[in-house]
């Protein structure tokens, strides 16, 4: 079953527990870290994680985007959450991260902004629980799905049914009702939805129609039929 995470940063930073909670039912909860180095953007960091991981059940899915991604990634882990995602343009020593991740507990994930192909990196995905496909230039929410990254997830799709990996293929920016369809056909099992779930009227709703589209559109994809 497709797997739905709302991203935090769309949501009211003032009132986030409540947030948190209003889409409870969601797989993960996706938490945006930007540290106006690695993108233009300035979000949040570890005490609001360890907060945030403490006012919900849903498990925390964080997307570092940060530099000197080897020296923060553990402490992301240590505040409580489920998986990090760190960028493979941060990280020094993306194997060794990604295997002290694994060892503090956390599923490890690594994330490509969309100019920074697969294919050097086809080695790595063993060492990896998901892989993030950046479907914008991360920094932001609420911006255009880039439909050039759909050869990428495709492509990235074929290398993990080449391996038999059990590895999450995930796709963050711009998905929404419009366009998650075409991430689920392309090869995507684990979909970042920001202002498409907090932009809704009812956040836990919106979670609910892009997981029943993302089903849909995956029983008819052909990447599917081998799994
Ligand atoms: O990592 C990022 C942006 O850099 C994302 O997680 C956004 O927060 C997704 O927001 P929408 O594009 O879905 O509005
Ligand atoms: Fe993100």
């Amino acid at each position: 079953m497709a797997q739905i995470n709302p991203s935090i940063l769309s949501a009211d930073f003032a009132r986030l527990a409540e947030e948190a909670k209003a889409v409870e039912g969601a797989d993960w909860l996706h938490v945006d870290v930007m540290d106006n180095h690695f993108v233009p953007n300035l979000t949040l960091g570890v005490p609001i994680v360890e907060a945030l991981s403490k006012a919900t059940d849903t498990p925390l899915d964080c997307h570092l985007m940060i530099e000197d991604a080897d020296r923060w990634a553990p402490q992301y882990v240590e505040a409580g959450a489920g998986s990090v995602t760190f960028h493979v343009e941060a990280a020094a020593a993306p194997v060794r991260l990604a295997r002290e991740i694994r060892a503090k507990g956390a599923r490890a994930s690594m994330a490509l902004k969309p100019a920074t192909p697969i294919e050097p990196y086809e080695d790595l995905l063993p060492e990896l629980d998901m892989l993030l496909i950046m479907t914008v230039e991360p920094g932001f929410g609420g911006q255009s799905f880039l439909d050039i990254m759909l050869p990428k997830i495709r492509r990235t799709r074929e290398l993990i049914s080449k391996h038999g990996l059990e590895l999450w293929l995930q796709v963050d920016g711009g998905v929404s009702a419009t366009t998650i369809e075409r991430c689920a056909e392309a090869g995507a099992d684990v979909f970042v939805a920001g202002s498409a779930v907090y932009g809704a009227g009812d956040p836990a709703a919106a979670v609910r129609g892009l997981r029943a589209q993302a089903d849909a559109a995956t029983a008819r994809a052909s990447w599917a039929c081998d799994h």
